[in-house]
C-alpha cells in the first residue's frame, strides 16, 4: 500500500544478511501505520534476503545507488536491471556520502534519474547544502538548483513516482546536527513551490538528518516535510519502530491542525 507521507531508513554500510533477515522479520511482525509508506533500502548483497523477508508486507524495498546503463564495462556498479531481479522498487540516488566520497555529480543524478525512471523504479533524490551555504543563507538556492539539475530534462508527466529527500549536509552522521523545524519549513517550502508550480504536487519532499525518537515528531509535523529518511537511530528494526512511532503522533497532530 501506499500513502503519502514516507518514511524509510538506509542502512548505509551496515547489516549482513543475516542482520538483514532477523531487522526485518522483527519490523514486519510490527503493526506499522496505514498513514504512511514504509521503506528500507539494505545493502546491495542483502536484497535478495530482504525481498523474501518481506514477502507481502507493507514495506517498500529500496537500493542505494545504480548506474544508468543497463549493463557494460562499469566494475563494481550495479544495474537498474540487477536491482529488478531482486525485487527492488526504490532507487536512492545522489546522497551526500556519494556526492562526497565517489565525486558523483549533478550530470550522473540526472542520467541516474532518466534510467530508473525508463525502468519503472521510483527515484529516491538526495540533495543537500553545505555548511558554507547555510552560512550564507544559501540553503534553499543550492537545493532547489539541485533538484532542477537532477530533474533536468525529463517530461513531468514521467516524474510523479519520484521522491526527493533534502538532506542538509551539516545535518548528516555522527557529527551532524538536525536541522530546526523552521529551517526545515523554509527549505521544504521553496522545493514545494517549485515542484507545484510544475504540477509536482504529488512529489513528497522527506527530510533526512540526524532524525530520531526524540525529533521525529516534530519534523513530521512541520509543513512541506512529504515525510522522513532515516540513518543512525533507524539501524535496528526496534530503533525505527520508534521513529515510526513518533512521527505517528507528529503527522496525526499535524492532520488535526488541518482539519480544525
Ligand atoms: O544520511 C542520512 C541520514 O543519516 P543520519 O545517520 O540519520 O544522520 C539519510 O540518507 C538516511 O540514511
Amino acid at each position: 500500500m501506499t500513502s503519502s507521507f514516507w518514511i524509510g531508513t538506509s542502512w548505509k554500510m551496515n547489516n549482513t544478511i543475516a542482520e538483514t533477515r532477523s531487522y526485518l522479520t522483527e519490523l514486519v511482525a510490527a503493526p506499522l501505520p496505514e498513514s504512511m509508506s514504509v521503506f528500507v533500502v539494505p545493502s546491495f548483497t542483502a536484497l535478495p534476503a530482504a525481498r523474501e523477508t518481506i514477502g507481502d508486507a507493507p514495506v517498500h524495498l529500496g537500493a542505494q545507488n545504480m548506474h544508468w546503463d543497463e549493463k557494460g564495462a562499469h566494475t563494481g556498479e550495479i544495474s537498474p536491471l540487477m536491482l529488478l531481479e531482486c525485487g527492488v522498487e526504490i532507487v536512492e540516488l545522489g546522497h551526500s556520502e556519494r556526492r562526497t566520497d565517489q565525486a558523483e555529480s549533478d550530470a550522473d543524478v540526472n542520467a541516474k534519474v532518466r534510467s530508473a525512471i525508463a525502468h519503472d523504479l521510483r527515484p529516491l533524490v538526495c540533495v543537500g547544502d553545505h555548511e558554507e551555504e547555510l552560512a550564507a543563507g544559501a540553503s534553499a538556492e543550492t537545493v532547489i538548483r539541485q533538484v532542477k539539475l537532477a530533474l533536468s530534462g525529463i517530461d513531468t508527466s514521467q516524474l510523479s513516482r519520484c521522491l526527493i529527500a533534502y538532506e542538509p549536509v551539516w545535518a548528516i552522521g555522527e557529527s551532524g546536527r538536525v536541522a530546526s523545524p523552521e529551517h526545515v519549513a523554509a527549505v521544504h517550502g521553496a522545493v514545494r513551490d517549485l515542484l507545484d508550480t510544475h504540477g509536482l504536487a504529488a512529489v513528497p519532499v522527506l527530510y533526512g538528518g540526524s532524525v530520531n525518537a526524540g525529533n521525529a515528531g516534530a519534523l513530521a509535523a512541520t509543513a512541506g516535510v512529504g515525510g522522513l529518511f532515516v540513518g543512525r537511530s533507524a539501524w535496528t528494526a526496534g530503533g525505527f519502530l520508534e521513529v515510526i512511532a513518533a512521527a505517528e503522533k507528529g503527522l496525526a497532530a499535524r492532520n488535526a491542525l488541518a482539519t480544525a
